[in-house]
Parts: C-alpha cells; sequence; structure tokens
C-alpha cells in the first residue's frame, strides 16, 4: 500500500489529502501539523476550517485511510511520498521583507524530512515557492540525511480557490507535476502521477520541468489577480462616465480569447495568495535585474490598494464628508463567500479606514467568528483594543447588524445578502439609509425604491 504523508494541516493540506484518500482507498494518507490543537479540530466533529462539502469527505475516509496526527515523525518515516504543504507568507523583516517569501517553515520542514527519513522518499513540493527552491530543498536534504538515502523532488503546486475547493480538487483543470529531467525524476513524477490518475484524466495531468512547475504557480495567480486590477481600473472609468462596469465585463468577456470568468469587480482583491504571490514575483524579478517586470507586476497590488480606498472614499463622501460617531454596518467579513477565511479580506482595510474616521462598525459575516474579527483588527495596523472595545460589535444576524445604523456597506458576496427582507432593513436604519455594494449583487432598482440612496462599485449613481 502507497503511504503518503503531508506536511501542514491547513487550507490546503488538509482539503487536498482529504480528496486524495477519499478518491485512492488504495493509499494510506497521514496529514501531520506541528499544531496540535488543528489537528484535534480536524480529529473532531468541528473541522479547523469551513469548505462546502469537506465534512462529507473527510468522515468517510478518516480512519480508514485518512488519519490527522502531530506525531510528525512517525508520518515521515512511514511515508514513500511526502507532501510539503505549511506556510510561506511574505517576509516581515530582514532582507525582501514585504515583497520576498517567507521559507523558513518550508526549510524547517525539509530539514525535519532529512533528519528522520531511513528509507527513499519523494518529496513534493505543494507551498507555493519562489522559482528553484526545490535546489534549495534538495541541497537541505542531501547534505543532511543521515544515511545515503535518496530523495527525489516534485513540484505540484496547488490551484484550489478556497470556497470550492473540494469541487476543484474532484475536478481540476489541471494537476502540474515539474521534475528534474533525469530518469530518476521521470520515475517519482510517475510514481506521483499515478496517485492522481485514480480519478483525474490523464491528459489533465501535465508534467514539465521543475522551475516552470514552480513559475507556472506564480504566474497563474499573478494573471488572474492581474484581470480584476484590470476590471477594477475599469470600474473607476465608469463611475466617472456613466458606463456600467459589469456590461463592460459582459461585452469582454464574450470575446473566447479573454473569456467570461474573473472579470468580476469588486472592493478589491483580498485572500492569502494573491497579493502575497504577486509580491513575491515582483521580488524575483527585482533579484533577476528586471526593474520593468517588477514594477509591472506591482501595479497589479497598487491598483487593489486604490479600490480599496477609493471605496472608503466613497463611503464618506456620501455620508455628507464625515462618519465620525455614525453607526456602519459591514455586511461580509470574509475575504470571499462560502469560506470563512479572512487573511488579506478587504474587510480589514475598509474598518481599517472606517476607525481612523472614528465610525461605530457593526459587523456581521455568517462564517466569520467574533474571535477572528478580534484578531484581525486589534492589531497595531488597524485598532487598538480600546478602540474596538468602544467601535467594533459583531452580530450574529444582518437585521440586528443594520439596526440604527447610517449605512451598510456590503464587503463579502454572500448569497444571503441577495435575498434579505430590506424592507425590514429599512425601516430599522436612520434616513437617510445608504447602502453601499462593493460586489455587484444587489439589485438597486428594488433598493432605490424602497427608499435606499444607494452606490455600486462601476456605476454611477
Ligand atoms: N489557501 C489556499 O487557498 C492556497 C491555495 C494554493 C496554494 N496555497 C499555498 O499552500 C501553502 C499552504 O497554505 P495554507 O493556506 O494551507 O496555509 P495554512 O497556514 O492554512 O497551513 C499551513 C500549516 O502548516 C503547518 N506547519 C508549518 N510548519 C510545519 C512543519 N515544519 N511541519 C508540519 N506542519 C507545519 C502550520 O502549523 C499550518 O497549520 C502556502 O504556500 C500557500 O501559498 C494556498
Ligand atoms: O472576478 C473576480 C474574482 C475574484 N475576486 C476576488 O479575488 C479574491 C480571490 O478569489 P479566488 O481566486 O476565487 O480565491 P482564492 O482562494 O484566493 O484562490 C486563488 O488563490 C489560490 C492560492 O494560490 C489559487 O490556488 C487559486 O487558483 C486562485 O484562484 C477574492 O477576494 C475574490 O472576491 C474578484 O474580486 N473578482
Amino acid at each position: 500500500m502507497t503511504k503518503i504523508c503531508c506536511l501542514g494541516a491547513g487550507y490546503v493540506g488538509g482539503p487536498t489529502c482529504a480528496v486524495i484518500a477519499y478518491k485512492c482507498p488504495d493509499v494510506q494518507v497521514t496529514i501531520v501539523d506541528l499544531n496540535a490543537e488543528r489537528i484535534a479540530a480536524w480529529n473532531s466533529d468541528e473541522l479547523p476550517i469551513f469548505e462546502p462539502g469537506l465534512d462529507e469527505v473527510v468522515k468517510a475516509c478518516r480512519g480508514r485511510n485518512l488519519f490527522f496526527s502531530a506525531d510528525v515523525d512517525k508520518g515521515i518515516l512511514e511515508a514513500d511520498l511526502i507532501f510539503v504543504s505549511v506556510n510561506t507568507p511574505t517576509k516581515k523583516s530582514g532582507v525582501g521583507a514585504g515583497f520576498a517569501a517567507d521559507l523558513a517553515y518550508v526549510e524547517s520542514a525539509t530539514r525535519r524530512i532529512a533528519r528522520v527519513a531511513t528509507t527513499p522518499k519523494i518529496v513534493i513540493e505543494k507551498s507555493t515557492v519562489p522559482c528553484r527552491t526545490a535546489e534549495s530543498m534538495r541541497a537541505i536534504l542531501e547534505a543532511n540525511s543521515r544515511q545515503n538515502i535518496r530523495f527525489d523532488i516534485l513540484s505540484n503546486p496547488e490551484f484550489l480557490a478556497e470556497g470550492t475547493a473540494i469541487a476543484d480538487l474532484m475536478n481540476p483543470d489541471r494537476v502540474l507535476i515539474g521534475s528534474l529531467q533525469t530518469p530518476e525524476g521521470f520515475a517519482a513524477q510517475k510514481a506521483l502521477a499515478d496517485v492522481y490518475a485514480h480519478w483525474v484524466p490523464r491528459e489533465k495531468i501535465i508534467t514539465m520541468g521543475l522551475w516552470s512547475s514552480e513559475l507556472s504557480k506564480l504566474a497563474a495567480n499573478a494573471l488572474l489577480a492581474q484581470r480584476i486590477s484590470s476590471v477594477n481600473a475599469l470600474s473607476a472609468i465608469c463611475e466617472a462616465t456613466g458606463a456600467d462596469v459589469d456590461e463592460v465585463a459582459y461585452a469582454c468577456g464574450l470575446d473566447s480569447r479573454i473569456g467570461p470568468k474573473f472579470l468580476k469587480a469588486s472592493v478589491g482583491f483580498g485572500g492569502s495568495c494573491f497579493q502575497k504571490d504577486i509580491l513575491n514575483l515582483v521580488y524575483l524579478s527585482e533579484s533577476l535585474h528586471l526593474p520593468e517586470v517588477a514594477e509591472y507586476w506591482k501595479q497589479v497590488v497598487t491598483m487593489n490598494e486604490y479600490q480599496k480606498s477609493r471605496f472608503a472614499e466613497l463611503v464618506i463622501r456620501r455620508l455628507f464628508n464625515t462618519i465620525t460617531n455614525k453607526h456602519l454596518a459591514v455586511f461580509g467579513f470574509a475575504f470571499k463567500k462560502n469560506t470563512g477565511d479572512t487573511r488579506e479580506s478587504p474587510a480589514i482595510t475598509l474598518v481599517k479606514h472606517f476607525l481612523q474616521e472614528k465610525a461605530h462598525i457593526h459587523i456581521y459575516d455568517p462564517k466569520v467568528e467574533e474571535s477572528q474579527i478580534e484578531l484581525d483588527l486589534c492589531n497595531p495596523d488597524v485598532a487598538t483594543p480600546e478602540q474596538y472595545k468602544s467601535h467594533v460589535k459583531v452580530y450574529n444576524s444582518p437585521y440586528e447588524a443594520a439596526k440604527d445604523v447610517d449605512a451598510i456597506v456590503v464587503l463579502t458576496e454572500w448569497d444571503e445578502f441577495k435575498t434579505l427582507d430590506y424592507r425590514k432593513v429599512f425601516n430599522s436604519m436612520n434616513k437617510p439609509a445608504f447602502i453601499f455594494d462593493g460586489r455587484l449583487i444587489l439589485d438597486t432598482q428594488k433598493l432605490r425604491k424602497i427608499g435606499f440612496q444607494v452606490e455600486v462599485i462601476g456605476r454611477q449613481a
């Protein structure tokens, strides 16, 4: 029986390896993590992350061929294939601070594999890493291995999006496997391809060299984020001219060369990946002495910041140029719908702007825990604990959150926001009652008929 171990039971390691176990009953999968609390949650009825369909997958194979454990060494010792799916955040200090990926977790995981392994291993980079990281991993493994053990390194970047992770994993557009172009590299590539081939058609499993595979992951995220910044840049032109950004995106998306996906204007993209991976690409370009290339990609992030500030300024301007002591309901705190993840959520930046203006914020999100909101806002970058206590309140219902507020600001595109009883909401609000749709999901005509003052990204009032 093939044995797989995954280092890192996070948003990627958990769902990815759970789906492997689900689709490959003949493979034993053990997901390990240094964080024992997270492992305990994976072994409980309340999984540590919310992802549609994940519960069913985990419950179907946990204890059968899927195991969650804090015993990292045992997982490494027993496995034939080891996924490294640890976090690679943007560096906060030192060389490359604010841009480069912090590879400390990848390195420490690699050193642990080298120290513990007693049999040959195929080590698979699942984390998103800068180009040529596999080379450093190989050097560490070869220099630190106790006996003369063979390690083969593969790059197998993950393309799942949160909120649709299980569907993406069950039916991926492609599975990418990079390896050294040597007979041993090809053999390792085949061993991993055979696992995916349990459910992914062979023609969707594509293979290439290590460096192309590593770079493809950064490139895919950069191209996706670039589309959003492009449509958001157009949204500013629409607001100034009377064009409608949804109509413009629709017209452009019908061109088969452009395609309709990822052209939804918004208050800005969030999530743990886009900004981090573009900054990583910017750093890589600078390191390669390609300043024009670096500047080009950096603009995608600059535009995203501009979009968030632009929206905050719109709210303040429409509320008669001051929101001091006004009450605003923030609908949605997650970075997108169908996830409880708040990493780099635009809501954090928007609330920061509002708190700087001394507004009172009522937050409602169907999936984000109050403790998470406090963690995100109560930090030196956003608000002091006193400010948080006196100016932020988290609610369990959108109706409660909207009571006695001057404005509602929609920041996440949760489906439930489309079908609320807005007459009831309107009646409970201060007048004039404003609603700002940062996700273009609401029926503005209906809202105006009720009496709301409505503002939408990418459309004139
Ligand atoms: N979140 C996504 O949607 C997504 C999608 C594709 C790729 N990625 C990439 O995948 C990687 C992981 O992302 P994530 O969102 O799952 O991160 P995460 O923070 O949710 O999970 C990472 C986990 O790794 C654990 N860890 C760190 N060092 C370890 C070690 N030495 N041994 C065992 N466990 C260790 C941490 O405790 C943590 O639980 C990142 O490189 C990210 O860029 C993320
Ligand atoms: O047309 C769009 C599409 C998305 N977004 C926003 O963009 C952000 C990212 O959304 P999405 O890409 O759907 O979610 P992620 O989970 O961040 O997934 C991205 O990042 C992952 C981590 O690298 C990759 O694996 C995925 O392929 C890539 O889509 C969110 O704030 C969305 O609201 C828009 O504003 N407009």
